[in-house]
């Protein structure tokens, strides 16, 4: 059992988890190239084999859901790939089953053997995942209704997800005697120790494209006074940008217009009002319509943004040399193209390079660190967690933690 606030979280050690059948929902969730399909980066699916090989070793059959992309989006793609990469990684064939919650899948359940593992298809094909409703809500689904009752046990260990309410998230708990997997139980732990309100100044870099998630990230941390610092990149800077009244130009907006971010600009320019700590970049890489790259003031781009500017990198990496814990999430440029990386590059440098503890998260941030160098743990927290890491660091409590928290609270009746 670990307690995270007033939660308490039960643990695999919690049961016994020998020999039985388990549903374990892992975030396997991973950078897609968009030209090839294929997948950019393995560090998610490399982290879960712990916990799969650890369930196989004690004779349990796994049975492993997880989700990739959004539906609309270029990296909503199959699993396939993923189980063949996290078979490598285990140790042991994961096989690939082509179906969530259809026949195939629940037959291949039932047959599956103790020591076997196979891997479902991505469970947001199934329409009801991407609905976030309560747990009581979720446990009524489809998918927990048709998955469930094949299982004993479930267990989730996806800590990126775990500020999704999304019935693989919240609805199995209810119905299952539930715990945690090992990456759930170690981040929560970790970070719950690194993390001291008292710590300052804390600094957070926020880029990438999640913006909607990233408002909410910045309206939680301003609320609970939890950063001094937030410097922003990605499209989230473009967004600070514009609510600023700064003019990017005709084809910026069109990109932020054909995101659906325009109707965000209120939104962000209420927190810019409100007194948030925001730094907003003051130059940027652009690509010019010739494909030629210019390092253009914010106030002057004669292209489209793709990366933050060399005089950004040099006032926020200032920044970065000041802070006591530095949380870096979202790439600050299109890091897709090797050409756009240097600013991301250059702030992960700053920041390992710091004397403050570093906590970097979300799969393209984590995606950029180089395999070569051994990170220190005293020094560096590499969480599987983005948006999630950011909620969780906020205060706010996750939802499939709080789940987890109810199902011990029916399972051992205590409150
Ligand atoms: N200026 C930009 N314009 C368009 N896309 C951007 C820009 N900067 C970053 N991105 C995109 O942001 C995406 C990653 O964002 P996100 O999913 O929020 O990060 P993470 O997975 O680390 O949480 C990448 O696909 C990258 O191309
Ligand atoms: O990659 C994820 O989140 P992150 O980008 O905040 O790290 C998780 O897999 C959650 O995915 P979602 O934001 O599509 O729900």
């Amino acid at each position: 059992m670990i307690k995270v606030a007033d939660l308490n979280i039960p643990v695999i050690e919690d049961f016994d988890i020998n020999g039985r059948k388990v549903l374990l929902r892992i975030d396997i969730n991973s950078p897609v190239d968009r030209k090839t399909g294929k997948l950019l980066d393995d560090s998610r699916i490399k982290a879960h084999a712990e916990t799969i090989r650890e369930l196989l070793d004690k004779q349990n059959s796994v049975v492993i859901i997880s989700h990739q992309g959004r539906p609309g989006d270029d990296d909503f793609i199959s699993l396939e790939e993923h189980s063949k990469i996290l078979s490598k990684y285990v140790g042991r064939e994961i096989e690939f089953v082509d179906d969530v919650i259809g026949p195939y899948a629940r037959e291949k359940i039932s047959k599956l053997g103790k020591g076997e593992a196979i891997l479902l298809e991505n469970v947001r094909i199934v329409s009801e995942e991407l609905i976030e409703a309560p747990p009581q809500q979720q446990s009524k689904t489809f998918l927990v209704r048709k998955l469930a009752p094949l299982v004993d046990f479930y267990i989730n260990d996806a800590f990126a997800t775990a500020h999704r309410s999304q019935p693989s998230l919240v609805g199995f708990p209810l119905v299952k005697p539930s715990a945690a997997g090992r990456i759930m139980e170690k981040e929560v732990s970790a970070l719950s120790k690194i993390f001291n309100k008292e710590d300052s100044p804390k600094i957070f870099v926020l880029g990438g494209s999640k913006v909607s998630d990233t408002l909410k990230i910045i309206e939680h941390l301003a609320k609970n006074r939890v950063a001094d610092r937030i410097l922003t990149g990605g499209l989230v800077a473009e967004l600070f940008a514009v609510a600023k009244g700064i003019n990017l130009g005709k084809p910026n907006m069109q990109v932020l217009e054909n995101k659906g971010l325009l109707s965000l600009i209120p939104r962000a320019r209420k927190i810019l009002l409100s007194g948030a700590p925001i730094e907003i970049p003051v130059d940027f890489t652009v690509e010019k319509p010739s494909g030629e790259l210019s390092n253009d003031p914010e106030n002057n781009v004669s292209g489209i943004i793709k990366d933050i500017g060399n005089t950004t990198i040099e006032i926020y990496s200032s920044f970065i040399k000041e802070g006591k814990v530095i949380t870096l999430r979202g790439p600050m440029g299109v890091i897709e193209d090797e050409r756009f990386r240097i600013g991301t590059k250059s702030l992960l440098k700053a920041s390992i390079e710091s004397p403050g503890y570093v906590i970097i998260g979300g799969g393209h941030m984590i995606s950029m660190l180089d395999k070569d160098v051994e990170i220190n743990p005293n020094k560096i927290h590499v969480s599987t967690g983005g948006g999630a890491l950011l909620l969780f660091l906020a205060g706010d409590k996750l939802p499939a933690l709080e789940a987890l928290h109810m199902s011990w609270v029916m399972q051992s009746g205590k409150s």
